[in-house]
Formats: structure tokens, sequence, C-alpha cells
């Protein structure tokens, strides 16, 4: 089983809108953090101007309410900068008189934000007073809270419209393509590959990976249905050449190597055959054994390579001069032969293994730069009766064995 079949199954388009989306969730957090952070340090620097500018609007009636010894004139403007949202405390300290004028809450163990003295208005250098102001902290923070909240909602309207529309080009453009691609791969037979692949997508001016697929499957396709149509006359030319590697193979196991005559195996398949013919129609069939003389002093004299030769010699002018078509002969063990002669009395075999006997003699075997004198003996047995097979053989053998006896290069027949 493939690694592919063990695992659970997800679109790829699927995964990427996953890490297309967490990507931009990071982004988002990544630049909206920054643009927070930069927003609280411009509100800040802005919120501590804005302190500024309160004190410098103010500085002018103060002044005056200072100069012209007018409690009611600073109490009023005090409490009119007191009641400001964003100031948490005012307090103003008249240097003549001692006197303190406060408003808001009390905050007075932090620091002021503004601290400025009040100058008269002729612009003498003498002080009348000092101004301090108190900025409210939660002013501040409820303002960059509702800044922050402002960017962060913008940030993720913006993110989540552009994850919306990756998925749905993603969807289109590969999800969509993609799916009928391997719809149609699981839907492939062999039997059925004449169904093209059509995608249901618009028409675009330049090609890409999708349409690279697609030709491969159509390419794929036009290769397999020609291949398997060629099939049938590829297996017709394949089992032609392996019919006559059997044939050969065959054959060659039925033949002696040296001879190129019927080896044992073959005689053990036909000659029953034959007998059984001969019997079945009542037709005569004679055995002939030929055995080579004194085979073993030209073995001993000359040598085995020259022993073959002469071997395959004999054998030669044997199959030659037989009826072709009719009788056979097959290499019966070392330098002994038998001719299988269907359709023929013993006369008749007499009179060929004569023939055959002057061609065996006739001519010296030239072997290895040697020319020797062959000659050979006959046995000659015609089927009787309805005799076994074994004993055909025995008597032909027997008048082999009688030639043998009586000087051989003779013939001796069963009568
Ligand atoms: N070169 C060669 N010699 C073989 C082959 N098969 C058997 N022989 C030899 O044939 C010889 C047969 O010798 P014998 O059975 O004594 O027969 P012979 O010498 O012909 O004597 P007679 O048959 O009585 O005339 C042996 O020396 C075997 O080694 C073969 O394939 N090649």
């Amino acid at each position: 089983m493939s690694s592919a079949d063990t695992t659970r199954f997800r679109s790829i388009s699927t995964l990427l809108i996953q890490r297309i989306v967490w990507l931009s969730l990071g982004c988002m957090l990544a630049l909206g953090g920054l643009h927070a952070w930069i927003e609280f340090r411009h509100e800040q620097a802005s919120f501590e101007r804005s302190m500024r500018l309160l004190a410098d609007n103010s500085m002018r009636n103060l002044s005056m309410a200072l100069w012209d010894i007018d409690p009611r004139a600073v109490r009023e403007q005090v409490d009119w900068m007191g009641a400001l949202p964003e100031v948490a405390q005012v307090q103003v300290q008249a240097l003549a008189t001692g006197e303190t004028f406060s408003s808001g809450r009390n905050v007075r163990d932090v620091p002021a934000t503004v601290t400025v003295q009040i100058m008269p208005p002729d612009g003498q250098a003498i002080a009348l007073g000092v101004l301090e102001i108190w900025a409210d902290p939660q002013y501040f923070l409820s303002t960059m809270a509702q800044s922050t909240l402002r960017v962060t909602f913008g940030y993720a309207l913006f993110t989540l419209l552009i994850c919306v529309m990756v998925a749905w080009v993603l969807g289109r453009e590969l999800r969509q393509p993609l799916s009928q691609i391997a719809h149609f791969a699981a839907g492939l037979k062999p039997n059925a590959l004449s169904k093209p692949l059509q995608l249901q997508r618009p028409q675009r001016a330049q090609s890409d990976e999708i349409d690279l697929v697609v030709q491969g499957f159509l390419q794929l396709q036009g290769d397999v249905r020609s291949h398997i149509d060629n099939l049938d006359g590829l297996v017709a030319d394949r089992t032609q050449k392996l019919e006559v590697l059997v044939d050969e193979v065959k054959r060659l196991s039925l033949t002696d190597a040296l001879t190129g005559c019927f080896n044992r195996r073959a005689l053990d398949e036909r000659l029953p055959s034959e007998l059984e013919r001969s019997l079945r129609y009542g037709r005569p069939l004679s055995l002939v054994f030929v055995d080579i003389d004194h085979f073993k002093a030209i073995n001993d004299q000359h040598g085995h390579g020259v022993g073959d030769i002469v071997l395959r010699e004999v054998a030669l002018r044997l199959q030659t001069h037989l009826r072709s078509q009719v009788d056979w002969v097959a290499r019966y063990g070392g330098e002994e032969f038998l001719l299988v002669m269907p359709e023929t009395t013993a006369r008749e075999a007499l009179e060929s293994a004569q023939r055959l006997a002057d061609f065996v003699r006739t001519g010296p075997v030239l072997a290895q730069g040697v020319a020797l004198q062959v000659t050979a003996s006959f046995g000659i047995a015609q089927l009787r009766g309805r005799e076994t097979l074994c004993s055909l053989l025995e008597r032909a053998d027997s008048m082999l064995y009688q030639a043998k006896a009586d000087g051989r290069n003779c013939i001796r027949m069963a009568l």
C-alpha cells in the first residue's frame, strides 16, 4: 500500500488557503502591532502638545487675573481648564498672595505634565504665579484604545477580504481543474481511452501547468491507445517467433548433436507409432542395425576427433542414400545406427542395405589429413505378425551380431 493510500486526503487548494490565512494573520498582527506602536507614540506627543497649547491659551487670562489680583477670575479660568476631559488636575499658585487655586482630581503625587510660570502682562521679568497641568492618563488610554481598535478592525477586515478573494481565486483556478483531472484519471480504463479530458474553465491567452497536464494526458491516451492497437500484431509476431524457437528447441532435443540423426529419445518416441501403424494397416516394417567396423581402432590410432569425423561422414552417407520422406535413421549409441524402413520388406531392406554398405565403403573418409577406409556391418529384421518392438529390435541386433561374427563388412538378415 502506498503512503498516499494511508494518509487522509486534503485538497492542495485547501492547504494553500489555510497557509495563506495563517500567513496573512501573522502579517496582520505584525503590521497592526507596528502601526499601533507608531500611533501610540504619535498620540502621546500630540497629547503633550495639546496640554502645552492649553497652558499657552490660558496664560493671558491668568496673567491678567493675577495682575489685577482677581481671585474670582483666576478660579473661573482654573475651573474651566479642570473641566476639560483630557485634564486630570489644574493648579495655579499666586506668588504674591501665596494663594493656591486647584481644580479636578488630586493627582499631586505624580509630576505635572506641564509647568509654566505666569508672567505679568506688562512684560516684567518677575513671575506672578505658577501654572501646573496634569493630563488625565485614562483619557489618553481610552483614546489610544479606540484608535488601536480602529486600526485592528481595519487590518482584520482587509485580511479577511484578501483571504476570501485568494480562496475564491484558488478554488476557481486550482481546485476545480485539479479535481476534474483527478476524477478523469481515476476513471481511465484500457477499454475507455477515447473520452478526452475537457476542463470547464475560461479560455485564456497563455497556457499554464494545468494545460500542460491536460496535454500530457491527451498524449498518454493517444500513445496507450495506439500501443493497445498494435498489441495484437505484436503478440502475433512474438508468438510466431516463439513457435519458431520452440520448434528449434524441439528439433534440437530430438537430434543427435554430433551426427544430426535422430537421437535415442526421438527413436523412443517415433518407433512405437511406426510399429503401431504397420500393424494397423498390415504393412511391412523393417529395421536395420548398422555398426561401423573396428571403430575403436580408429579412435585409438587417430584420436577421438578423427573418430567424430568418421561418425559424421558415415551418418551423412546413410542419410543421403536412404529413401527420403519414408526411411529415417537414428543414432542408437556409440558407432551404431538404426535404420527404420516403413513399407519395406526384409528383401527390399536387404537391397537398400547393400547399396548403403557400398556407399559407406566406397571412397575413403578424409579426416585431418588422413584417408580412412571405413566399412560397416548390417543386421536386418522384418516385423512379424503381432511381434513386439523389443523382439523385433532383438532379432535385428542378433543379425548384426551375426554379421560381426562372420567377419564384419557384411549384411545378415533374419529369415
Ligand atoms: N570418437 C568417438 N568415439 C565414440 C563415440 N561413441 C562411442 N565411441 C567409441 O566407439 C568405440 C566402440 O568400440 P567397440 O564397441 O569395441 O566397437 P568396434 O571397435 O567398432 O568393434 P566392432 O564393432 O566389434 O567392429 C569405443 O572406443 C567408444 O569409445 C563418439 O561419439 N565419438
